[in-house]
Parts: C-alpha cells; sequence; structure tokens
C-alpha cells in the first residue's frame, strides 16, 4: 500500500492557501502554513514530500524561508516550489538559481497546478526509493555500513556536544565458514537473515541504529548509552541467537550458531577521533574470538584513548 503523500504550502494569503488546498484536497495531504516561520517548523515536524511556496510575503519572504530549509539538514532534500506572479520573470529566475525545483504561476489554473505537484510527488517518491536503496543491506533488510558510516559521523558530533556516552558493539556470527561449508550458502544466508531480525528485535529504542557492517559482521550504535544497559542488550541477543539451535557437526563434535561480541562505551571529547570507535570495539571482538567465542568483552575510554 502506498502512503499518501504530504504537501506543506507556506503562504500568508488565507485566499491563495483555500485555493491551493480545494485543488490538491482529496490526492494528498495538504498542511497550510501563513508564514516562513511557521512554515519551517512544519517542515521540520512534518517532513513533508513538498513545500509550494509563496515568494512575496511580510516579515520572511520566500527566498529567505528557502535559504534557511536549505540550511537545515532535516529539510534540505525536501522538494520547493515556488508560487510566483505570472509576469514575475526575475522571481522565477532567483528561485530556481536558489535550488527551487520548479515554479507556478498566480493567478492559479487547477490542472497545471495538479499536473506540476503529481509531477513533483512521483520524483520524490522515486528519489526516496533511491535513498532506502542505497541505505539498506538488501539480504537481512538492516541498514548498510554505508548507512551506518553516515549516522556514526552525526552520533559522534552530537555526543562530543552534549557529553554524553556512546556505545558501540560489533557482533559477529562463530564459525559461520563452517556452518556454510556443512549446510550451503543458501542455509546461511537464511541464518543470516534470522539473526538479523533477532539482533533488531533486541535494540528496542528508536534512536539506536542496527546495520549489517558486512559478511557475518553487525554493529549497533548506540546513542546516549551506557555500558551496563548495551552489554544486557547484547547478552540477549546471544541468548536468543544460540536459541534458535541452528546446530551442525564438525569433526565429531556438535556447533550451535552463536555470536562473539566486542563492544565499547566512550563519552567523546576533543582527544579522540571517531574511527577509534570503531577499532576499540573490534579489539574486544577479537580478544572474544581469541578466548573461545560465544562471549562478550567490553571496554572503555582508557582503551580508546591508547590506541
Ligand atoms: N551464506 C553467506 N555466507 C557469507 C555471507 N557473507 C560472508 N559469508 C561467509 O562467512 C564466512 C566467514 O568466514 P570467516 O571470516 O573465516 O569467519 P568464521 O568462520 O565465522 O570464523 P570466526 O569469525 O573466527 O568465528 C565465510 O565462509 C563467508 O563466505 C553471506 O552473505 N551469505
Amino acid at each position: 500500500m502506498t502512503e499518501t503523500q504530504r504537501v506543506l504550502v507556506i503562504d500568508d494569503e488565507k485566499i491563495n492557501l483555500k485555493i491551493i488546498s480545494d485543488i490538491l484536497r482529496g490526492d494528498v495531504d495538504v498542511t497550510l502554513a501563513k508564514s516562513g516561520s511557521q512554515g519551517i517548523r512544519k517542515a521540520i515536524e512534518l517532513k513533508p514530500d513538498l513545500i509550494l511556496l509563496d515568494v512575496l510575503m511580510p516579515d520572511m519572504d520566500g527566498f529567505e524561508t528557502m535559504a534557511i530549509l536549505n540550511r537545515d539538514v532535516r529539510t534540505c532534500a525536501i522538494p520547493v516550489i515556488f508560487i510566483t506572479a505570472l509576469d514575475d520573470a526575475r522571481h522565477e529566475e532567483k528561485g530556481l538559481l536558489l535550488g527551487a525545483s520548479d515554479y507556478i504561476q498566480k493567478p492559479f489554473n487547477a490542472e497545471i497546478i495538479r499536473a506540476r505537484i503529481n509531477l513533483h510527488l512521483q520524483l520524490s517518491q522515486q528519489r526516496k526509493m533511491l535513498e532506502r536503496l542505497a541505505n539498506i543491506d538488501p539480504l537481512t533488510s538492516l541498514a548498510n555500513r554505508r548507512k551506518y558510516q553516515e549516522r556514526l559521523f552525526q552520533e559522534w558530533d552530537s555526543a562530543l556536544t552534549s557529553k554524553s556516552p556512546l556505545s558501540l558493539v560489533v557482533m559477529d556470527i562463530d564459525d559461520f565458514k563452517q556452518f556454510n561449508d556443512h549446510h550451503g550458502h543458501a542455509e546461511g544466508d537464511k541464518v543470516l537473515q534470522q539473526v538479523a531480525r533477532v539482533i533488531s528485535s533486541q535494540f528496542q529504542r528508536s534512536i539506536d541504529l542496527v546495520a549489517r557492517y558486512g559478511g557475518e559482521e553487525f554493529v549497533a550504535l548506540l546513542p546516549n548509552c551506557n555500558k551496563e544497559y548495551a552489554m544486557e542488550v547484547v547478552g540477549s541477543c546471544a541468548k536468543a541467537i544460540e536459541n534458535l539451535q541452528h546446530t551442525y557437526h564438525h569433526n565429531d563434535k556438535k556447533y550451535t550458531v552463536t555470536i562473539s561480541s566486542g563492544g565499547v562505551t566512550y563519552v567523546p571529547d576533543s582527544s579522540g577521533k571517531v574511527e577509534d570507535l570503531f577499532s576499540a570495539a573490534d579489539k574486544m571482538l577479537y580478544l572474544a574470538k581469541q578466548k573461545g567465542k560465544n562471549c562478550v568483552l567490553w571496554t572503555n575510554n582508557d582503551l580508546l584513548t591508547s590506541l
């Protein structure tokens, strides 16, 4: 089922807001704002698929509003269509140069408005689909490494500002080569999918990011999260994965699929480097494997600062 798309209309004249919402009603969700500042607030809050923005408004005009929307990471990707007067070529040009996707002219022509808006909503949908494809691992539907890297930098900066602990854990399936050799790659894929589902169901805070780092390795990035909570969740993941009871025999010994994990909790400061966070967790993972696998090892600031 496709979601109804949302269009935000920003115009100081009530009559224009009414005409446009009458034209669009039924096809899309319409949200109205009667000033630039109100429009910016609603754009941040509702993340519309498209914004229609009047050029001439008192206080903050359309160009200023667009410049603020462009500077904010939460709104800069939302396409904007300027509303201009029919004979206003200079404003059209300035709007397009600022990055507007298109313009519609007053007095309004219902058919042209519908056609233009439908076109831009289609483009917006395609762009979102491409964005999803670029950020999601196709086998497990988890975020991919690219998405994880992007979030890591954002969360590092934000933890640096708020001086809050950032936890990172790397989880790796034990002896997965043996499992593949015994059951075949297709069964191995199914295990990866199940493990991914288990891991993402255990990390329940909406701010946490779980991603497939590559191969049989997963990462979880936990903003504002202390070591105790992070270790508890990772422990639950490990138990739930063992309980899946994927077993096989190798050299007359029975094996069950398990994971080893390495984690770090760190309050970023200017002396630390974001890359060292992963290195510290990965080092813990390495030690967990050395220790005999199926266990969790964790570190904190000390290791990170000595890397
Ligand atoms: N089925 C399947 N296997 C994968 C995928 N990606 C990586 N692998 C396999 O994961 C295995 C990883 O092997 P190793 O790096 O030797 O690690 P391991 O056998 O898990 O050993 P330890 O990490 O030391 O516990 C290899 O056999 C890869 O082929 C995948 O997408 N699907």
